[in-house]
């Protein structure tokens, strides 16, 4: 028998709104990704595994021939800039914007400013294309609190509903880019395996683009 199809998935918002996408083609998962601590979950189609890696850790999987196929924000291809995938379908799931926020007072112009952010590469060029100099400070996580504790002027993250900048006193400034996740193939995969997966991401695309405008 061929080696099974491995989808690289991360737990969260992106394996819930994936396995419905799954589903439909008779791929469900044998236990709870939720709950198992196996990385590596057989599925109800013999021929297709899944393993749970880091949001962040997708593209690297699926690049490097760790896995077949993955789904990864766009934000995070953005970051890392897509070398070594197709992406062939946009899912629209998980759907929400990069923005730069910070207090409502923040002055844009003037000082150099301070960003914090965990999206480095992205807020660099951001800024770059306006002309701004900024000094950027890594995080990896709760960016929000940043500005709260004098730490950074601004930050760049993720907003969707925006509960959380409002929560921390902070407000939307400008808009980056749209996200939603994206179905992304190993190259060498595409190639090898087009037989088996072409038909799967043609309709895994059907499927994500009939729950999208429904
Ligand atoms: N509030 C949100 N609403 C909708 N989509 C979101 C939201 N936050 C993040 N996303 C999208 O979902 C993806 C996965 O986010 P998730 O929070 O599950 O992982 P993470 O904790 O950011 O990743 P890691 O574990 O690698 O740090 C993000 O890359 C982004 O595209
Ligand atoms: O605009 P909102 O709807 O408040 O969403 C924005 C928040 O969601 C993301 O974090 P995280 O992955 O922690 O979100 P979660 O709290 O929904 O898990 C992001 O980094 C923001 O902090």
């Amino acid at each position: 028998m061929t080696e099974k199809l491995t989808v690289a998935l991360s737990k969260g918002r992106i394996l819930e709104q994936t396995l419905p996408l799954l589903s439909p083609l008779g791929i469900e998962p044998l236990e709870d990704p939720e709950e198992s601590r196996n990385l590596v979950l057989p599925t109800t189609d013999p021929s297709v595994r899944l393993i749970i890696v880091r949001a962040t850790d997708v593209p690297t999987y699926v690049a490097y021939g760790g896995a077949d196929l993955g789904v990864a924000g766009k934000d995070v291809l953005m970051e890392q800039g897509g070398h070594g995938l197709y992406e062939p379908v946009d899912l629209g799931i998980a759907r929400c914007r990069l923005m730069v926020a910070g207090r409502p007072d923040a002055a844009l112009d003037g000082q150099r400013l301070r960003v914090a952010t965990k999206f480095v590469n992205i807020t660099r060029r951001h800024f770059a294309e306006k002309g701004r100099q900024v000094d950027l400070i890594k995080l990896y996580g709760s960016m929000e609190l940043a500005p709260l504790v004098g730490l950074s002027d601004l930050i760049v993250d993720l907003v969707d509903t925006g509960h959380t900048l409002r929560a921390n006193g902070l407000e939307p400034l400008e808009h980056i880019a749209d996200i939603s996740s994206r179905l992304v193939v190993n190259k060498a995969s595409m190639k090898l395996r087009h037989r088996e997966l072409k038909p799967l991401i043609s309709r895994i695309a059907e499927i994500a683009n009939d729950r999208a405008h429904r």
